[in-house]
């Protein structure tokens, strides 16, 4: 609707929350009038004004759209956009949060160790395992076995390369086993929640975690390339797949549920960034 203003022989503009209105005695502006496709802009005139008013608040339909980033792309976007903003600023240009623990500071910045590195991948291990026997066991995540995105078997390749260099391998510790427990628990009680982890762990480790795998090798590992960063099959194509088969499964899912699932996106960077600060130990 609106706000008409007594009309003024000058020019004056007037306001009010929810609409603003422009109120002129003379030509309204062209660039402003010719542009395109401005839906919101509505102009009216009378015997001596031309008013223009531009409607500040969306209309319904469109607000409906944009209240859930990413949403129109399927429900995968809408975890990437979530994940993406509890990245730091150094670690992913999308990031928002405020740098607060060691394994948060730019990875150019970290001092690995061996044996850190080594912790950092039993613990992941331990993880993955969990994961895939779940996936390979449980009838709710059948559609999730066999994805081409495992990592376990891939790790325990990697270790035994380790134990030939005669590194000893380490027992798993507390942020592995904590996190494979919370898996667990969720997996039975919680999948939407449960799905929210999923993602999280396998798409992390095919972008920031791939990142984290090249910069350690290069400072401790003499460039070598593990096993963990190599995948059977192209790695764009399994990750679609997969994309494909997280946006099929969230399509049943009410907006409660899913909100619930982007809900725990939090503890997902909480638990694995507990075990990449063993990177950092
Ligand atoms: C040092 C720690 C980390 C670094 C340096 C890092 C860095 C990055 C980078 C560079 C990307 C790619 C951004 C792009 O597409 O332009 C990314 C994507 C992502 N990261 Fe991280 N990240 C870190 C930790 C984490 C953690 C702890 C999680 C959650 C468990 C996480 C979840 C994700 C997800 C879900 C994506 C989206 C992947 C996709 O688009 O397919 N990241 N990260």
């Amino acid at each position: 609707m609106a706000y008409l203003a007594p009309i003024s022989p000058s020019l004056s503009i007037f306001k009010n929350p929810q609409l603003t209105s422009f109120h002129f005695a003379f030509s309204p502006p062209k660039p402003l009038l010719a542009r395109p496709g401005n839906q919101n802009l509505r102009m009216s005139t009378n015997k001596t004004s031309v008013v223009i008013a531009a409607t500040t608040a969306p209309a319904a339909s469109e607000k409906q759209k944009k209240r859930y980033p990413g949403e129109s792309k399927g429900f995968v976007e809408e975890m990437r956009f979530v994940a993406m903003k509890l990245h730091t600023k150094e670690q992913a240009k999308e990031g928002e949060k405020e740098t607060k623990s060691p394994e948060e500071r730019p990875v150019a910045k970290w001092e690995p160790t061996v044996d850190g590195y080594l912790r950092f991948l039993v613990d992941s291990k331990f993880v993955y395992d969990t994961l895939e026997e779940l996936q390979a066991t449980s009838p709710t995540y059948a559609e999730f076995k066999n994805t081409g995105l495992e990592r376990s078997e891939k790790l325990a390749i990697d270790l035994e390369w380790f134990k030939e260099q005669g590194y000893e391998i380490p027992e798993p510790t507390a942020p592995g086993k904590t996190y494979s427990q919370y898996l667990k628990d969720l997996a039975e009680k919680d999948p939407q929640a449960f799905i929210c982890h999923f993602y999280n762990i396998y798409f992390a480790h095919s972008a920031g975690g791939r990142m984290i795998g090249r910069k350690v090798a290069e400072r401790i590992l003499e460039g070598r390339e593990l096993e963990f960063y190599k995948w059977d099959g192209e790695l764009s194509q399994l990750l679609q797949n997969v994309r494909e088969k997280l946006n099929k499964v969230a399509q049943e899912w009410t907006r409660e549920e899913k909100n619930h699932c982007l809900e725990e996106t939090d503890k997902s960077f909480k638990y694995s960034g507990e075990i990449l600060r063993l990177i950092l130990s």
